[in-house]
């Protein structure tokens, strides 16, 4: 059976800062134990010892580079063995400098090893593990510009455009499996996601971003309140509903047998 609640042991990527850490510690101020992924070790470390600290709960830390084939194939083995993981934050990602004109392709190739290839294969991972046992919660972070790639410049949207539709088709897989999938679609949020790809935050109006602790605080208060897809920024969700509502009424006539009328 679903629950509401996270609890158990979650496995968070990109735990070393920004978003991931700030899981990290809300979830382990709710009692979770905690298994922390990314490259950096030293900063997990310090981190690890300091939820451990604070709330009581066990931390693991796991430095991997989930760039790298072998370093992504040993996290998924993980998942699909260890079955005191109750909880995936499917969180670590990049965006690059440059547009889809100048910029560096071979970053572009690992944008999307990071933000595409690896919450593929960790959810998928994830999804036959805890389907296994009818329990457990994926939660995939997408973003805002999944919605408006044409508000951030290169490939970068269309890769949170892939984890929403991997989290909605993901959703629609598990429904009734026991197990809870999220989107968590966030607008600009203030980490250091932007200076590690030479993006300046400052530059934008301050009404348009949001702090960490309160973007998470957020979406893990949107996972309690059964959402399938958080959008901590949206004031009214009866917009992105009228949004999904329309697209979902198209679906009856997306795939027919002749071409359209104005086609012919
Ligand atoms: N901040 C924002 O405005 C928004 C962010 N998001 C999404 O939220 C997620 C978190 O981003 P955010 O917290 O802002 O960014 P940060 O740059 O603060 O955090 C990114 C995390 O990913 C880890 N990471 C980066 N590269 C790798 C890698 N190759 N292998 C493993 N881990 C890696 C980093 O750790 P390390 O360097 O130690 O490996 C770090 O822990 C991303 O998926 C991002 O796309 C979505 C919408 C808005
Ligand atoms: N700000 C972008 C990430 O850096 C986003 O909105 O996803």
């Amino acid at each position: 059976m679903t629950t509401n609640t996270l609890q158990g042991k979650a496995l968070v990527t990109g735990a070393s800062s920004g978003i991931g850490a700030t899981y990290a510690r809300q979830l382990a101020a709710k009692g979770l134990d905690l298994v922390l992924v990314a490259r950096d070790q030293a900063r997990l470390d310090t981190l690890a010892q300091t939820l451990a600290a604070d709330f009581g709960v066990a931390v693991e830390v796991v430095k991997a580079d989930l760039t790298q084939a072998a370093e992504l194939q040993a996290l998924e083995q993980r998942l699909l063995t260890d079955s005191s993981i109750s909880v995936l934050i499917n969180n670590a990602g990049m965006t690059v400098e440059g547009g889809y004109v100048d910029a560096d392709p071979a970053r572009v190739e690992a944008m999307i090893q990071l933000n595409v290839l690896a919450p593929t294969r960790l959810s998928m991972a994830a999804a036959k593990a805890m389907a296994a046992r009818g329990q457990g919660a994926i939660v995939n972070l997408a973003s805002v510009v999944a919605l408006i790639p044409e508000q951030f410049a290169g490939a970068y949207g269309a890769t949170k455009a892939f984890v929403l539709g991997l989290t909605q088709s993901l959703a629609t897989e598990l429904a009734d499996k026991g197990v809870r999938v999220q989107g968590v679609l966030p607008g600009l949020t203030r980490t250091e996601i932007f200076e590690r790809s030479g993006h300046d935050l400052a530059a934008l109006p301050p009404e348009w971003v949001m702090e960490v602790e309160d973007m998470v605080a957020a979406a893990i208060k949107g996972f309690e309140m059964g959402e399938g897809l958080t959008l901590p920024s949206l004031p009214d969700m009866a917009d992105f509903a009228a949004y999904d509502k329309a697209r979902l009424a198209m679906g009856p006539r997306l795939s027919l047998s002749n071409p359209a009328p104005r086609y012919r």
